[in-house]
């Protein structure tokens, strides 16, 4: 059927249906794999456009890399793949005969890059070196996928950077974090919570993880947007990645590495649809403005269609991405409802009431808002959109926030986290402590863990999502919400995807 059977508190039958029926997603017959249809690859190209132009402020430079590597490649970082391995997808053939040793498919690309880096960095002067690349990834994950946010094929950028001083590779993991940010507020309206990990939520091979996370309103379930690493010298040891510097003296570089993946376009589906479907931030909307005719028997067809069109020439010269819909083998009405559920932010209506008096009937699909304007008033949607982008984006840091809340002990934790909240809390940063919170959370919790065919999806103990940047100085005699010793940095708790 058109419409979206389910209201958006059915969150996961609501998702399934809004992708499908917004034309985001086509299903395919490899588990865990989707194809993009143009109305979200179109997202993704704006979000490769907005963050290139980011990045390049900051020199680097987008590159190719191969897409697979021998498994002697693959184990040279032995430690921290084995928690890996069980998701590398190998090829071990090519037609009826066996390559005599399989390749493994890129999860990632230390691997394939650093031995590259080790050949480009002799002096201190082949120093910084900054690339990215936007890839495909394959990584065979066994829980359960969801389009967008776990599949076993996804696509990101991944950049990788290396530096002569730790100060400098420790600035650029931040800056990263900043366009993350950015991605995440000025492209698609979605809020974020800049943050480090805990010791043991971080990328292993690395000194420490900075992170974007998000809550997802609905479930109050805790999404990283994004992730940038400061690695240390663990991987320039490793490779071999080492510079004459300006003392003679033969020393390891520092690195960094940071990814952004197409679950930042899964986040802006559930944070923003409602329930008749997708609703589009405008900064990433394939059509931002579609113009329907309201052809009626008072009016010639003819001339309808011809000012309809001098409309979309006027917002084409606006810079405003608009589609025309005149095809006569749909009405009106099942063209605001497939507009609607695609998510398009503003429709234009033009009928014989607003033929005659020279307008256009706007309504704005975010907040529904309907009204007329004038003709010589169109240049007016330019600062609509952005006011719709604004709005949006403050109404996601609304719920957002409502969702994070503060807890002293136990009890108050339990309480909240049966709420769909996450929680921020004090916290000793105690290894131990965090592993008998995520235990005893999970015995305790409401929501068991959700299962689709036997595969544990989304389970109902609370993690680490982040120690937020932004946050207080926690004074001597102040406890950790969980064992009572003295805390040392306050950090958010939630369930998480
Ligand atoms: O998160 C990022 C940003 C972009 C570049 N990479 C880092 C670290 C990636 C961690 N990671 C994540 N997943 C992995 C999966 C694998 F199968 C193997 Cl072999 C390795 C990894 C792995 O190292
Ligand atoms: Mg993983």
């Amino acid at each position: 059927t058109l419409a979206i059977t389910v209201k958006k508190s059915d969150f996961s039958e609501w998702y399934q249906q809004v992708i499908r029926k917004a034309e985001l997603i086509e299903y395919y017959d490899v588990s865990g794999c989707y194809i993009l249809r143009p109305w979200a690859y179109f997202i993704w190209e704006q979000i490769q456009r907005f963050f290139d132009d980011l990045i390049r402020t900051e020199e680097v430079e987008n590159t190719y890399f191969p897409m697979f590597l021998s498994a002697k490649h693959l184990n040279k970082e032995k430690e921290h793949v084995e928690g890996f391995k069980a998701e590398v997808a190998w090829v071990t053939k090519y037609g009826e005969s066996d390559l005599n040793e399989p390749l493994a498919i890129r999860p990632t690309s230390e691997t394939i890059m650093y031995p590259a880096f080790a050949k480009w960095v002799q002096s201190h002067r082949d120093l910084p070196l900054k690339v990215n690349q936007w890839t495909n990834i394959v990584r065979w994950e066994f829980k359960f996928p969801t389009p967008f946010i776990r599949t076993r094929e996804f696509l990101w950028q991944e950049g990788h950077t290396a530096h002569s001083t730790r100060e400098e590779a420790v600035k650029q993991v931040y800056t990263i974090l900043d366009f993350y940010e950015q991605v995440y507020g000025e492209l698609l309206a979605v809020p974020v919570i800049k943050g480090i990990k805990t010791e043991s939520e971080k990328f292993a091979g690395g000194d420490f993880t900075t992170t974007v996370e998000t809550i997802i309103p609905q479930n109050g379930r805790g999404l990283q947007g994004a992730t940038s690493h400061h690695l240390g010298q663990n991987f320039s040891k490793m490779f071999e990645i080492n510079f004459e510097d300006d003392k003679k003296q033969k020393a390891f570089a520092w690195q960094t590495s940071w990814g952004l993946t197409t679950r930042s376009i899964g986040a802006m589906i559930m944070f923003h649809g409602d329930d008749k479907g997708l609703v589009l931030p405008p900064r990433i909307a394939k059509y931002q403005i579609v113009i329907i005719p309201i052809i009626h028997k008072d009016l010639d067809e003819q001339q309808l269609n011809e000012r309809c069109e001098q409309i979309r020439l006027v917002l084409v010269k606006q810079k405003l991405r608009v589609h025309l819909d005149s095809r006569d083998n749909y009405s009106p009405g099942w063209k605001f409802n497939k507009w609607e559920q695609k998510g398009v932010p503003i429709r234009l209506e033009i009928g014989p009431g607003e033929f005659k008096n020279s307008e256009v009937r706007v309504v704005q699909r975010f907040d529904n808002k309907k009204y007329q304007i004038k003709m010589e008033e169109l240049n007016q949607l330019n600062q609509i959109l952005d006011d719709i982008h604004n709005a949006m984006l403050e109404k996601a840091r609304t719920e957002l926030n409502q969702r994070i809340k503060q807890a002293d002990n136990w009890k108050e934790f339990m309480s909240q986290l049966n709420q769909r909240n996450t929680i921020l809390t004090r916290w000793c940063e105690r290894q131990e402590c965090e592993k008998e919170v995520k235990t005893k959370s999970g015995i305790e919790s409401k929501e068991k863990d959700s299962e689709i065919d036997g595969q544990v999806q989304l389970t109902g103990s609370a993690k680490t999502l982040c120690m937020p940047l932004k946050q207080d100085q926690v004074k001597e005699g102040e406890l950790c919400f969980n064992c009572g010793q003295q805390a040392k940095k306050y950090v958010l708790w939630g369930r998480s995807y």
